[in-house]
């Protein structure tokens, strides 16, 4: 592994057996997962959730949380004498904000428990077709079918012993599956608890939490309920990279004196076991009713990455789509295998750039016949959103992941805890709005100490978001972005004689833009465009609080936007559709009465 990262900044400086774990699940972490020394989060977690606390980890991206969680509890499973059984149900619980997340997790749990086959892990999440799953399982097809069961099945096959869910899937079960057995339910482990938060199942958790009997109040096994596991107190584990008033909250009405790892006292103020049962899903605002608050995000710190370099590249609208292929060009070019992430605000968007990146030639010399053109990126291209079929999605998720040079354009359903290995740049072309978002983007590069770099796409009007940045502690450097324009050949030509001053101007941004609405105007991606420039638009529109003076709509020009899909259409056209499909999205929200959560997950 190349690490720019001194070794003892990440890892720590004892072995996983001297934490206190079990030796045949060392082996576990050594041979399966090739993991020789814990890292410093590990290290720290490890312990302290063997002891039976409860935990409050933040912890940069990319550190390892995901093992210091499920180490432990693999640890006392495996150790319960007798051994634990089917029929004894599940006993931790892993609630996880994306089905992909969830995918990632249970495939973790499946290593881990190779050598644990008493140990039941299995998954549920949205989007599964509950009847192929079944057939599939009961076939046998894919997995072991005797170990890795799904919660719909648990009519079928009971005994899941570790679940990993989405929280709106496994609320439908708690209260609809009557033979989902959890009156051994000893964890529950909130991971990414900021997004599945921000995602709107506030609601949901609260509902969890009281079916499973595990407020903050609640936290020891209720009296009439005597198993042979009784004897065990309940233990909650709450995981995030950012923290606000949410997770707060949450922490404040699911742990009992926590013990918190990766806060420093500036972060908290004292007492955060303090008992607050207020809603989750309203928005805590009133700071003074809950006394044992951790401080907001916006004075604090985030965690980012030490080895991570992050540029913004300041760029005119008009000038963005043919800067943003450029980039790519160049990375792709400099470097013999990169992986690269770029992050769009909607699922047209993505559709847009997918089929562009996909399908676009180009040729230096514009005479060429069509034959002689090439691909315009020559890597494979991959794209993940939230309107994508389930199995669309899980193709995705695995490809990107195996692939060793490939390009993966999303939504920020993939900012969160994804762990793509390699990735080696992330471009945010739509700016992120929370600067939390910003944070979660960049934290899928430069994991585990490898080397990474960022690069933030603002116009000139947006260049005030950097000091949002700045207040949290992050900060930019700027791409030179002439600099790289003026290193590609134009007509045979290795360097322009003249100096080029204005990037609009730039014979390369010139000829690129030109290619590039030649190729829009045909009908397929012209349509494409129309629909990704609306949708751009609306989430545009969409940004909140103090973020809605820097990216202002009315400040843009929609010749210029429509110029950055590659249209050559005259704005008011184009406004036009855009205004019918605002109204008729409006008419929509009313007659559904759409929830804030919909709302949210709609744009991902
Ligand atoms: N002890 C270890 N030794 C080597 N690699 C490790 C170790 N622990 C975890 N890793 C690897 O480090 C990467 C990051 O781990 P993980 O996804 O758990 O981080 P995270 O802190 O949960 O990140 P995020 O906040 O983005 O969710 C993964 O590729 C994982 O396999």
């Amino acid at each position: 592994m190349t690490k720019k990262m001194g070794d003892n900044e990440i890892f720590a400086s004892c072995s996983f057996a001297s934490l206190g774990l079990d030796p045949t699940l060392c082996e576990q972490l050594r041979d399966r997962m090739g993991f020789e020394v814990p890292t410093l989060v590990q290290a720290q977690a490890i312990p302290v959730t063997l002891s039976g606390r409860h935990v409050l980890v933040n912890a940069a991206t990319g550190t390892g949380k995901t093992i210091a969680y499920l180490a432990p509890i693999i640890h006392h499973l495996q150790n319960y004498d007798p051994r634990i059984e089917r029929s004894d149900g599940t006993f931790a619980l892993v609630l996880v904000p994306t089905r992909e997340l969830c995918m990632q997790v249970y495939e973790i749990l499946q290593k881990l428990l190779h050598r644990f086959h008493w140990i039941v892990p299995g998954y549920i999440m949205g989007g599964e077709n509950r009847s192929k799953e079944k057939a599939r399982l009961r076939k046998g097809c894919g997995n072991d079918v005797n170990r890795y069961l799904m919660l719909s099945d648990m009519e079928l096959f009971p005994g899941i012993s570790i679940l990993v869910a989405t929280p709106g899937r496994l609320l439908d079960h708690l209260k609809n599956t009557s033979s989902f057995l959890h009156t051994n339910m000893r964890w529950i482990i909130f991971d990414e608890a900021d997004r599945i938060l921000e995602l709107g199942f506030g609601k949901e958790i609260e509902e969890i939490l009281n079916l499973l009997g595990s407020r903050q109040n609640e936290s020891i096994g209720k009296e009439n309920e005597v198993s042979k596991f009784s004897e065990f107190k309940r233990q909650n584990l709450l995981l995030s990279a950012t923290l606000n008033e949410k997770v707060n909250h949450l922490a404040k009405i699911s742990l009992d004196n926590p013990v918190m790892i990766g806060l420093d006292d500036k972060k908290m103020q004292p007492n955060l076991s303090i008992r607050h049962f207020g809603s989750l899903g309203s928005d805590m605002d009133d700071q003074s009713e809950h006394p044992g608050t951790l401080t907001s995000c916006s004075n604090g710190d985030y965690n980012v990455p030490a080895q991570l370099v992050q540029k913004y590249v300041k760029v005119s609208c008009g000038s963005r789509l043919v800067v943003l292929l450029s980039i790519l060009k160049n990375l792709l070019e400099r470097e013999a295998s990169p992986k690269i992430v770029v992050f769009f605000s909607t699922c047209d968007a993505v559709n847009f750039h997918y089929s562009l990146l996909s399908e676009f030639q180009w040729a230096l010399n514009s005479e060429v016949t069509a034959e002689m053109k090439q691909m315009f990126v020559s890597c494979r291209t991959f794209r993940l959103h939230g309107n994508m079929e389930q199995e669309d999605r899980r193709t995705t998720f695995q490809g990107f992941k195996a692939e060793k040079s490939a390009l993966l354009l999303c939504t920020d359903i993939a900012a969160r805890g994804l762990d793509f290995p390699k990735v080696r740049y992330i471009i945010q072309y739509d700016s992120p709005g929370e600067a939390t978002e910003y944070v979660h983007r960049v934290g899928r590069t430069a994991r585990l100490g490898e080397r990474g770099d960022s690069f933030l796409f603002l116009q000139p009007v947006e260049m005030d978001y950097l000091q949002d940045l700045q207040k949290h502690g992050v900060t930019l450097i700027e791409y030179p972005l002439l600099k790289v324009l003026d290193s590609f050949p134009l007509r045979g030509q290795k360097q322009y004689m003249k100096k080029v001053v204005s990037l609009e101007m730039h014979p390369w941004v010139l000829s690129l833009q030109k290619a590039l609405e030649s190729f829009i105007s045909a009908e397929k991606m012209k349509k494409l465009a129309k629909d990704a420039f609306c949708s751009w638009i609306r989430a545009y529109t969409a940004h909140r609080g103090e973020l809605k003076r820097i990216f202002m709509v009315k400040k843009l020009h929609l010749g210029h936007v429509a110029r950055s899909f590659g249209l050559k259409e005259q704005p008011s056209l184009v406004g036009k559709s855009f205004q019918m499909q605002t109204k008729k999205r409006k008419r929509d929200q009313k007659q559904k009465g759409l929830s804030k959560r919909r709302r949210v997950t709609s744009k991902t």
